[in-house]
Parts: C-alpha cells; structure tokens; sequence
C-alpha cells in the first residue's frame, strides 16, 4: 500500500450503492402482496488501502451491495426497520474488511384496487427507515417523508419580534400547512415495527389536529413530544417542517371581502423549522 503524503491522511468515508430499486412480490396465494423500496447501502472499514494505492482486496464492490439487498429479498422483507437491519449486520458479519455498514430505507406505497392490481401516485408519503451496525447492537430509526398536512384554522402567528425590515403583517387566523419530514430513534426494538410506525403516525396526526398552534415551532414540539409520549421505544424525534405558506388574497381591488376563503398558496422561499424533542433521562 502506498503510503499518504507526509501531511496528509484519510478523513472519515463510506461508499455503497444509492438507489437500489426492489420491488417484492408476495404471491403465496391469489391475492398478491406488493413491496416497493429504495434501499441505500453505507459501507465503510479498513478501506485506507484502496484510497492511498488502489489496492481494492477488502472493497465489497457497490455492486454486490446492490445484489445482495435482492438476494436477502428473496426471503421477504417484513418491516422496512428489520430488512435494513438484517443488510447492514450481513455487510458487517461476512465481510472481514467491513467493520460497519449504514442501510437505509424508502418504502413507496401501493393502494390496492384489486387480488393483484395496484394503485400508486408519483411522489407522495413515504415511510423510511435506517439501521447502523458496527458489530455490536443496531441503532434503528424509523421515518416519514412528505407526509402533507393542512390545518384551515386554529393557527396565528403573532408578537413576533419587529424590526425596520419587518413587513409581515400579524395574523390571528391562518393555514397552517406543511410537508413532514420525521425521523425517530429506537432505544429498544419495538415488539412490532409496523405498529409502532402506525403508533407514532397516528400520533402525529392527532398532534397536528388537535393542536391550536401559535407558531410551527410549537406545532413542532406537540408533534414529536405526542410521539415520544405513544411510542415509549423512541428516543428522540426529528422533524423538518417546511412553511407551505397560503397567502390570503386582498380582493378589495375588486370590490370584494375576503373573510379567511381564498389564498394563494406560495412555492418559493418558503419558512423551515427544525427540531429535535428528546426524552430524558428519569
Ligand atoms: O409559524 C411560524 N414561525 C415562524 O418563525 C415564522 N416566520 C414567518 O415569517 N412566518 C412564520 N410562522
């Protein structure tokens, strides 16, 4: 193996296959089963020497990444959380060079219409899930992607601090409308992945209704404390939260009142709340 320049070393790295698309059948009797993934595979280990030299001995090519999560398919997949969990620790315990692998998941839906018909749209929710292995326990996330949320009233944004940019007026009644992005860590496996993704989805949604949100960042902090508080397996909640701002239109040009029913709804720029809400220690 060459060595680096004096100087110079190997930062952190992983390399895997992105984008693996894997659709399983489930077709034991007559009425069909579909699963529709994107799976992602991070490797990463002892790799210095195909970074200083080339030398590629313990490099798992992305390539077996890709056909190993079809391989592992052929069993079924079950919850997203354990077929992430079972890649990474396979990448791990049957590959000397490979010391720890990062899997993640994206499952897309399809509604059926019929034994063996499907329907699904572009775009539109997805549940995730992600499993680190590094030899000793898994640490396994679960998620939702773009799950759209609107509430028409019970929501203000008021008192906030003003300044000689501030052209925003207050608003006592508003919509409220977003596209959730949330991830929430397992510190102990959930007897039943999937119940407790419906668990925390269900909450989610309760939190968002039933909240008379003053701000999103409350909004924020309802939503993942509701989940913390339903599934006692998670950790920590993340959420991303962007701001679909609807624009009530001024109609008076037109002679016309506008008592809260049209909008416009904007694109770009658009507000991002962040946050993390954790449970702590007893
Ligand atoms: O809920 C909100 N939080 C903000 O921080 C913010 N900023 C803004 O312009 N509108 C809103 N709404």
């Amino acid at each position: 193996m060459n060595a680096p320049s004096p100087g110079f070393t190997l930062g952190p790295n992983s390399y895997g296959k992105s984008g693996v698309r894997l659709v399983r059948v489930d077709r034991d009797t007559p009425r069909h089963a579909i699963r529709d993934l994107t799976v992602h595979t991070a490797l990463s280990g002892d790799l210095d020497a195909t970074h200083y030299s080339g030398d590629n001995t313990g490099v798992l090519p992305t390539d077996t990444q890709k056909n190993t999560v079809y391989a592992l398919a052929r069993d079924g997949v079950g919850a997203v959380e354990a077929f992430a969990e079972r890649l990474a620790r396979h990448f791990v315990d049957t590959t000397p060079s490979i010391t720890h692998a990062r899997v993640r998941i994206e499952e897309h839906p399809w509604t059926r219409v019929g034994d063996h018909s499907f329907t699904r749209g572009e775009g539109g929710e997805r549940r995730t899930a992600e499993a680190a292995y590094g030899g000793a326990g898994a640490a396994v996330t679960a998620g939702i992607r773009d799950l759209l949320l609107l509430n028409t009233t019970d929501s203000e944004f008021t008192g906030f601090l003003v300044n000689e940019f501030t052209t925003l007026p207050e608003t006592d009644d508003r919509i409220l409308a977003t596209a959730v992005a949330a991830d929430w860590d397992y510190t102990t496996a959930p007897a039943d992945y999937d119940q407790a993704f419906q668990s925390a989805r269900a909450a989610l949604l309760e939190a968002f209704a039933d909240t008379y949100s003053l701000s999103l960042q409350q909004t924020l902090y309802a939503v993942g404390e509701r989940i913390l508080k339903t599934v006692p397996e998670a950790g920590e909640v993340r959420l991303s939260l962007p701001n679909r701002h609807h624009y009530l239109l001024d109609l008076g040009r037109f002679g016309l009142d506008n008592p809260g029913v049209v909008f416009q709804a904007g694109d770009l720029p658009y507000g991002l709340i962040e946050g993390a809400v954790r449970r702590e220690a007893p």
